[in-house]
Formats: structure tokens, sequence, C-alpha cells
């Protein structure tokens, strides 16, 4: 879907990326992690054209991308950004509704699209004849990504989408992120800082330093097969235990056909919260239930160990 070759940029005589070779698969969900200053958010306007490359290329959907009309290029591609970006003056359907307006959709079918994306995005459709500054922080960033998906676009482009959730929103609009992203089958590029959102939602992860990728492949890769001290340490040897369970979802580590009468958890649950579980609530078993609300089986505190070893 995208692949950078050889691609770099200066700003004012300073190299911010250098060289960068990236294949980003259709359908994946790739994201972008490394120190403050290495280049993330750099090489993801280089997408859309935000910030232009001066060197190598870049292609989108097998084309050039300087050869693209940049609005065309940007109408395809929703853009999801820290700082929200809302406008002001607009109400939330409004907001929400922009880039179908654009493309000149007909007034129902934007009507329509909104009801879909705030219920998808869990937000309550009295919300949309609101103004953005009578949201809360996290509607707003929630209303982001809502806007930023509303032209079903082929690709869409994140830059720490959920860096002003409390760790309990941001937990729940990852997961909602992963579901809309399994079932849409959308391309998705993220910027982060958080290592767990990172290991949590990311198919193919690229470390970055100094405006290169130091390491890129699937989230095991870099934490069992780091290739360098960089790598290493960026990933934390203490806590990679319990990193390495949050690769892994309760619903594949539940032992079928068992059953327990208590509250149970969500399939969708990464092993490193169901740790969390078993400590809080002092059992070593927990039933668990798939997306129907149906017993799925039994997690048993000791299959944690197992998943670990096999990882
Ligand atoms: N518009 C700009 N003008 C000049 N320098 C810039 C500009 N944008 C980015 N840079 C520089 O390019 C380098 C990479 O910046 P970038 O924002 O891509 O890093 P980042 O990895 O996203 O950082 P952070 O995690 O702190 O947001 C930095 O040294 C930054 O100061």
């Amino acid at each position: 879907m995208i692949e950078f070759h050889q691609v770099s940029k200066v700003f004012a005589g300073k190299e911010a990326i250098r060289n960068l070779s990236l294949k980003i698969e259709k359908g994946s969900f790739t994201v972008l992690i490394g120190t403050s200053g290495s280049g993330k958010s750099t090489t993801l306007k280089m997408i859309n054209r935000l910030v232009e490359h001066d060197s190598g290329e870049i292609r989108f959907a097998g084309e050039a991308i300087e050869t693209m009309d940049a609005r065309a290029l940007r109408r395809r591609i929703g853009y999801a950004i820290q700082s929200i970006g809302l406008f002001p003056h607009w109400d939330v359907a409004k907001n929400i509704g922009t880039v179908p307006s654009l493309l000149g959709w007909p007034q129902a079918k934007i009507t329509q699209r909104v009801e879909e994306l705030l219920a998808l995005l869990n937000l309550d459709s009295h919300l949309a004849t609101r103004m953005p500054h009578q949201l809360s922080g996290g509607q707003q960033q929630r209303v982001g990504v809502a806007r930023a998906l509303a032209a079903d676009p082929e690709l869409l482009l994140m830059d720490e989408p959920f860096g002003a959730l409390d760790p309990v929103n941001r937990l729940a609009l990852q997961h909602e992120m992963l579901r809309i992203q399994k079932m849409s089958g959308r391309t998705v590029v993220l910027v982060t800082h958080d290592i767990d959102e990172a290991l949590t939602l990311a198919d193919q992860l690229v470390l970055m330093d100094g405006g290169e990728i130091v390491q890129q492949g699937r989230p095991i890769d870099l934490l069992t097969q780091p290739v360098n001290d960089f790598a290493r340490e960026f990933f934390g040897r203490s806590e990679l235990g319990v990193r390495l369970l949050a690769l892994g979802r309760a619903g594949s580590a539940a032992r079928r056909g068992e059953w327990l009468d208590a509250e149970p958890i969500a399939e969708s649950l990464t092993l490193r919260e169901a740790l969390s579980q078993f400590i809080a609530r002092r059992t070593d078993k927990l039933p668990v239930i798939d997306q129907q609300q149906q017993p799925l089986g039994v997690l048993h505190f000791s299959d944690l160990l197992r998943q670990r070893e096999a990882s």
C-alpha cells in the first residue's frame, strides 16, 4: 500500500529523516515508535504530503505521491492527531461530515454515516448537535477519530490519537480501534510514545532513532530478538515478561469446554490485562466470554506461564 524507498528529509540543514526504506502492507496495522525527535511524525506527514520529502521515493497504492494531486491524495487518507483539530464553530455532526461533504455526498448519506460513526465510537447520538467545547477531552478525541474514518479512507494515519485520554478510556479506544481495523480491513499507520500501546496495536512495529529505522518487524521479534543494545534498552529488559504477555489474548489461551460461575472477562483482553484481573480478584481461574457474550472457556493462571514459554 505504501512504500518508502531511501527517503530523506532535511529541515534547516539538519537531516530529520535519513535514507528511510519501509513497506506498509495493505490491511496492516503499523506502529511507529522511538525516541523524541526521531522522525516519527515527519514520516507520517510525508505520506499525506503535509511535509514534502527531499529525496528518495514514496509510493501510495503503486503511484509516486509527488505526481499525485495533494488534495486528492489527502481525501483518500484519514488523519487523526493528538491536538484533535476539530473546527470550533461547527457542531460534532458537521465536523465528522467534513470529508464526505467535500466529496459531494448527498446530505442524507452524510447524516447516516455520522450516526454510524457515533455508534461505532461509543458516542451518544445526542452529542451530534454539540459544539466541540461542550465535549470532554476524551469525547473530542473520539470525534477526531470518527472524522478521520468518515469517508472510509483507504489509509488512516494517526499521530498520538489517544494522547489526551485517561488510561481507562485510552485502553477502551485502543480496543475499539483494533476492532474497527480488523472489521474494515483498513490500513493504519499510528505514531505513539507508549510502548504498551504499540505492542497492543501493531502487526508491524517500526523502531526509530535519529531519523533512521533501527528495527522493524513483528512486536514479538523486536522484543525477543532486538538487533542492538538500543532496541534492547528501549523495550526495557526488566519489563520483558509482562510485555510478552501483552501480545497474547485471553480468548486464544482459554481452555475450551470448561466453565466457571464468576464474573467473566472478554476474549479480547490481553494476557497482561488478564494478569491484573487474577491479582485484583485473588483467583487462579477466570471464565472468558466471546464477542457475542457467550461462554468460551476458562483461563487458568498457570496458562499465562505456558504462553510466556511458548513465545
Ligand atoms: N517543521 C519543522 N521545521 C524544522 N524542524 C522540524 C520540523 N518538523 C520536525 N522538525 C525536526 O525534525 C526532527 C524529527 O521531528 P519529528 O516531529 O518527526 O519527531 P518525532 O519522532 O515525531 O518526535 P516526538 O516524539 O517528540 O513528537 C526533530 O529534530 C524536529 O525538531
